[in-house]
């Protein structure tokens, strides 16, 4: 045990010290009646009660406390300004000043007060304390003639915002109207411009027989203010849809698309975004927020008709092309793990990188899909809704998807190895005969050919493929034997059989692996061996990982709407611990899903 020194304050003087500066009920009150109390102790020496002593004794803890103890006083007390105006005072100073003797002191005050950024102190210190914080307003013109009663004088601070309406001419009358006021914006919080609005006056000037185009110039002239003369519309539209939200399955940009209303008020978006859709009045252009931007107003955006005539118009615009398929899914008989002579189901060996080669892998490659596909003139938008899994529901499948190579089958085993009792691969169906060490079931569930097709033809296969004559696929009910053991069942898919996972059923959640940049995949993929059916253990070539590259862009263009998480795969420890931490927030917290998925009762 330390000892105390015994030369040290006597007990009585600190409590002095303590009572000075305590507040009632303070921590230093508190403190005050231990020293009280250990200070009958201290004279008799009792093992610990020095050490205890010298500890609370000790200057470092009693300044903590004092501070501790202000800042608790500060806590409780409601500030208030000595005085709402700073700046007058400051004024009368530097007269005072002026009047005085010019000592260094003086001068120095002088040169404080009249400084710029002092000054600016003082006059936001004011806006403060007078909590004068609304932008004045100038008066209203006095001088509105008695007819004018319909009319409705409405005056707006800018405050460098855009207004958040959109003008267009009445194609009959030729009147200026307010087209659509923007959620959010300007117009919209002042509450006294509504769409269909006549616009007669802005800034003073009349705007009969201007072209929008003038009007908008007046506006953008106006620089603090803008003061409209209008004449209400008579019955001004109430909103009463409600809120929806939508992933964005293609893209828009409204700087190419000449036929938005008003370019500056377009939202641009890319697939899978996430979009809250809060006014659909106009059948044509609807207005949204990104979800990742709700603080912000609401721009345009295609109404769900108009973007899917855009894209059909787009699809017949182009060269007839095939469409290129990314189907490459073929069966080897089985894996043969690390080492170690292991067997893990449904893990498949890679064919994509040698197959590219022969002549055959070409033909195959390009064919057009006969619909498995993602069709380019789909659903524009996808409703969704927020989904928190329950304890008592089911995992959500985990869907891996990405280029030949980059490492999908890789970080699979590496997270079934990680924990072999939460994760765990479905078991493929093979219409092969099974051999001699096999169990049905367990390696694969051997079935004929007959009830391989009849799975297929009922849309119970996630995935299938060829291989020397037999068939081999993972249905959903394998999937679905994995989830009903309460583990998480983690896949690869082609990503053209995405689609056919998104079921309520499997609620699957899509992450992209990604690669790396070519000079560090040539690094990190040194030593990495590609498992093919004609060279095994073949070595990453250049022109191998400038495909797995190509096709990753194509891939991430074709289906990134289906995209819930991407992940780079350059180190591989650290894009395991990513995939270990986006599953779990997968599972575990709520995540934007199609809305047709939920049922009512469950949504959130
Ligand atoms: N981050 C990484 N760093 C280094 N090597 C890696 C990394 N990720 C994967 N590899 C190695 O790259 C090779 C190919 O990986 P993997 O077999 O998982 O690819 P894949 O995406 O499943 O492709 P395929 O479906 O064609 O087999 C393996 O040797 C694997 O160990």
């Amino acid at each position: 045990m330390i000892q105390s020194d015994k030369g040290a304050d006597p007990p009585d003087k600190d409590m002095k010290l303590s009572m000075t500066t305590n507040p009632e009920n303070g921590l230093s009150q508190i403190l005050r009646l231990v020293l009280q109390e250990l200070s009958l102790f201290y004279s008799r020496d009792v093992n610990g009660v020095c050490l205890l002593y010298d500890l609370l004794h000790s200057p470092w803890l009693r300044a903590l406390l004092k501070v501790y103890d202000c800042l608790q006083e500060f806590k409780e007390k409601k500030l208030v300004p000595a005085t709402p105006h700073a700046q007058v005072l400051s004024c009368e100073v530097m007269e005072l000043l002026r009047e005085t003797s010019n000592s260094p002191e003086i001068q120095e005050l002088r040169q404080t007060l009249q400084a710029p950024h002092f000054k600016a102190l003082l006059s936001a210190h004011d806006t403060v304390a007078q909590k004068d914080f609304e932008p004045l307003l100038p008066p209203l013109p006095d001088n509105i003639p008695e007819s004018e009663e319909a009319m409705r004088i409405v005056c707006l601070v800018k405050n460098h915002q855009p207004l958040g309406a959109t003008i267009k001419r009445h194609e009959m009358t030729g009147d200026i109207l307010v087209a659509r006021v923007i959620h959010g914006g300007l117009a919209e919080r002042s509450g006294l411009l509504y769409a269909g609005d006549k616009l007669v006056e802005v800034n003073g000037v009349s705007v009969e027989g201007l072209d929008p185009e003038q009007v908008i110039h007046i506006l953008a002239m106006s620089r603090d203010t803008i003061m409209f003369k209008v004449v209400p519309v008579s019955d001004h539209p109430v909103n009463s849809q409600k809120t929806v939200y939508v992933r964005a399955m293609t893209e828009y940009w409204p700087q190419e698309d000449p036929a938005i209303p008003c370019m500056d008020a377009g939202l641009p978006f890319q697939k899978g975004d996430i979009l809250q859709i809060v006014d659909q009045n106009d059948a044509l252009w609807w207005q949204a927020r990104k979800i990742s931007d709700l603080a912000t107003c609401a721009g345009l955006i295609p109404s769900k008709q108009l973007l899917k005539r855009k894209q059909r118009e787009f699809w017949w615009s182009k060269p007839y092309q095939p469409h290129i398929c990314f189907k490459s899914t073929m069966y080897k008989e089985e894996f043969v793990g690390y080492g170690q002579k292991v067997f893990i189901a449904g893990f498949r060996r890679s064919m994509r990188l040698c197959r590219r080669k022969s002549y055959l892998s070409r033909r195959r490659a390009s064919v057009c899909c006969a619909g498995g596909c993602y069709s380019a003139v789909g659903a524009p938008y996808e409703e969704v809704v927020r989904y928190q899994r329950r304890p008592s529901d089911k995992h959500r499948l985990i869907v891996l998807v990405g280029p030949s190579g980059v490492g999908v089958n890789e970080l699979r085993r590496q997270l079934i190895k990680f924990n072999p009792s939460h994760f765990q691969s479905a078991v493929p169906h093979t219409t092969r005969s099974k051999k001699s060490y096999e169990m049905d079931g367990c390696e694969y569930h051997f079935v004929s050919k007959e009830t391989f097709e009849s799975l297929i033809y009922s849309h119970r296969m996630l995935e299938h493929g060829e291989y020397k004559g037999h068939l081999y696929g993972t249905s959903v009910d394998a999937v679905q034997a994995v989830l009903d053991e309460g583990k998480i069942c983690v896949m690869d898919l082609e990503p053209q059989d995405i689609q056919v996972a998104r079921t309520h059923e499997l609620k699957p959640y899509v992450i992209f692996i990604k690669p790396s940049n070519m000079s560090y995949m040539k690094q990190s993929r040194k030593n990495a061996k590609i498992i093919t059916d004609y060279f095994v253990d073949m070595k990453f070539k250049d022109e191998d990982l400038q495909e797995m590259e190509e096709l990753a862009q194509k891939i991430e263009t074709q289906f990134g709407q289906f995209f819930d998480h991407v992940i780079v795969n350059d180190n591989l420890q650290d894009a395991c611990a990513q995939l270990l931490s986006v599953i779990q927030k997968a599972q575990e917290e709520p995540q934007w899903v199609p809305a047709t998925w939920i049922s009512s009762g469950t949504e959130s």
